[in-house]
């Protein structure tokens, strides 16, 4: 036996700190607070900046650390599955600082928010996705991985090659996550890309369109997902807008949590959390569509009746199982059988695949991520079966799971593809972790310019003598303004704290609360021929008919504001608030509490904000 190596306090002691840290995770680094009670602006700037400890640095390097090779088969590496992305230089992070503090937000117009396809990925570019190269039976396990791996080496050179890092989004680095994409398009027989409805286009790459269309010759359908998010007119137009560019996709809506357009909005409610116990999962908008869409795609290949029966019995409300009769509880529902994947998985399937084998249908979810796969996914089987969260890149690995027997879903870990898209507006769209951000003030003025936010959040400015005077905002001044509205104090020295507002302002929007939607190109001149459309009308008759009110569900309400100070807050509840890793059965942003319903500017209608 190896005789055990002597270890010293000193070496002990570092390695408890290490794991201490480890424990405590990002949100404790970026919490790290200056003691220095500065009089001028600069240098209290720089204290209240709790985003540039040494340990988030250090924590950020280790997150996009790539995997290590060779392990063994039981060896367990945490960042095998982990988003990776190439990391903002020093000077980047710096300059970007500086201009948070110093440019002066000037709102934007409305046909800003028009985005078109091209500007985010330039046809014919490089910005493309990664490929399996061609392979062989003939090749060993190791041959194909080094294949692999020097194949997506070049991928990565070329687009880094053709686009100075300013210019590209961020996107994944890990080829692990790209190797699940693979793997789900060889399972399915049917693709399905989910997108965020408040700004699809940033969530559907053309490249994949054509490859799933084109050279695996399958059936895609295009999810505008959370449609409870936007306006019916907006919905319907973005609709219109995917149907004329890409004729071969099919199209269907859905939310997981609908909402009545029509239902009297409470403004009162503009800080609260809602969080809903009961059966919510059975009440999607959108699985009879899905259904409809699936019908025509396998063209009576396979026996979709139950899925049938199934939604006419969500429908209906009828209890699960045996029917008789009695209420179960969310989490004792039917079992679904979860096929859990291992590493044999994510070796290639045959070259030639049997199309609905056995008589199955293989659906296979793809997307960004937090565009709510996993809760489509939820909503479908009518209860939690996949764990949900606001972060992204929550789900890890790919998992499938038979809705009913002849249909199986599969549900794939967010990708984010390589575009154009301002890395700001990238934050915006809950793509990348909040958590790991490193300057979050430029998403903030981003958001800003485009939302009143200090009008709807009631901010006051942080050089203001009287309530009434005007100032000029800048994206730091709405962050501390929001800091100390809320009480976010540093630990050290009380003062506001920054970096948390810029966080917490950054969430609202993701969860939806402060509403940042993008319209399809013409939508502000055509706003009036949307707004009255025949298939306008039919979303609101429907979102209506299936929306909260009169609903069985139960509804509670978590009062989120604070008056004064963090004491008041527990750092758990604040690490719970900041972190939001933990699993959600339901949005954060219940359409009723929504900020979005007190935005001016959304209820001037679409064109005018
Ligand atoms: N308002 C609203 N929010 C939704 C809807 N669907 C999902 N969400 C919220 O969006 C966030 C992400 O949902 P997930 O289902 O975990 O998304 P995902 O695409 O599986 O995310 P990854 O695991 O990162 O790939 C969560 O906070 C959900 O509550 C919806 O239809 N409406």
């Amino acid at each position: 036996m190896p005789r055990k190596k002597p270890f010293s306090v000193k070496q002990k002691k570092k390695q408890l700190q290490d794991k201490r840290e480890r424990k405590r995770g990002l949100q404790d680094g970026l919490r790290s607070s200056s003691n220095s009670r500065s009089g001028s602006r600069e240098r209290r700037e720089e204290q209240t900046d709790t985003s540039d400890g040494e340990s988030v640095t250090h924590h950020i390097r280790r997150l996009n650390q790539q995997p290590t090779q060779g392990l063994g088969p039981r060896s367990f590496d945490p960042n095998r599955y982990r988003l990776h992305f190439e990391r903002d230089s020093r000077e980047d992070v710096e300059r970007r600082k500086r201009a948070a503090r110093e440019q002066v937000l000037q709102p934007v117009s409305p046909e800003v928010l028009e985005l078109d396809i091209r500007e985010v990925y330039q046809p014919d570019s490089v910005l493309d996705f990664p490929r399996r190269p061609p392979w062989s039976y003939e090749m060993s396990k190791e041959q194909l991985m080094s294949q692999e791996e020097r194949s997506f080496q070049e991928y990565l050179g070329k687009i880094h090659g053709a686009y100075p890092s300013s210019k590209l989004s961020y996107f994944e680095h890990n080829l692990e996550t790209w190797r699940q994409l693979w793997r789900v398009l060889e399972m399915s027989d049917i693709v399905l890309l989910i997108t965020d409805i408040r700004h699809p286009v940033v969530n559907f790459p053309p490249a994949l369109y054509e490859y799933v269309t084109g050279e695996l010759g399958l059936a895609l359908v295009l999810v505008l997902n959370k449609v409870d998010l936007a306006s019916p007119a907006l919905v319907v137009a973005w609709k219109h807008y995917f149907h004329q560019h890409y004729p071969q996709l099919h199209i269907v809506l859905f939310t997981s949590f609908p909402r009545d357009p029509c239902a009297p909005q409470d403004p009162s409610s503009v800080l609260k959390k809602s969080r809903k116990r009961g059966r919510g999962w059975t009440r999607a908008l959108g699985p009879e569509q899905l259904l409809r869409a699936c019908e025509a795609i396998t063209a009576g290949k396979v026996d979709l009746s139950s899925w049938r029966e199934k939604i006419a019995r969500d429908v209906a409300g009828a209890p699960w199982g045996n029917g008789s009769g009695e209420e179960e509880e969310e989490d004792d529902g039917p079992a679904v059988l979860v096929e859990q994947q291992t590493d044999s998985a994510m070796e290639p399937a045959g070259p030639a695949r049997e199309r609905y084998k056995d008589g199955v249908v293989t659906i296979g979810c793809v997307g960004f991520p937090n565009v709510g796969k996993s809760s489509l996914i939820n909503g479908l089987v009518g209860r939690k079966v996949v764990s949900v969260s606001r972060t992204p890149g929550h789900t890890r690995y790919f998992q499938t799971y038979f809705l009913t027997p002849s249909v199986k879903l599969c549900d794939c870990p967010g990708l984010i593809f390589p575009s154009l898209l301002p890395r700001q507006l990238q934050v915006l769209a809950g793509i990348y972790p909040i958590a790991q951000i490193q300057e979050p003030y430029t998403a903030v003025g981003y958001l800003a310019s485009r939302v009143p936010v200090q009008a709807l959040l009631r901010l006051r400015h942080p050089e203001a003598v009287g309530p009434s005077a005007e100032h000029a905002w800048c994206a730091w001044d709405v962050c501390e303004a929001w800091a100390e509205r809320r009480g976010y104090k540093t630990a050290k020295a009380a003062r506001n704290d920054v970096y948390r507002a810029a966080n917490s302002l950054l969430r609202l929007a993701v969860d939806g609360r402060l509403s940042l939607c993008f319209h399809p190109p013409g939508f502000s001149e055509q706003k009036g021929t949307w707004e009255s459309h025949p298939e306008t009308m039919e979303l609101v008759v429907l979102q209506g008919r299936v929306g909260p009110a009169g609903d069985e569900e139960e509804e509670e309400e978590e009062e989120e504001e604070l008056s004064s100070s963090c004491e008041e807050e527990g750092e758990e509840d604040r690490d719970a608030d900041e972190e939001g890793e933990g699993d959600e059965d339901t949005p954060t942003s219940a359409p009723g509490s929504s900020l979005a319903a007190r935005n001016p500017y959304a209820l001037l209608g679409e064109d005018e904000c």
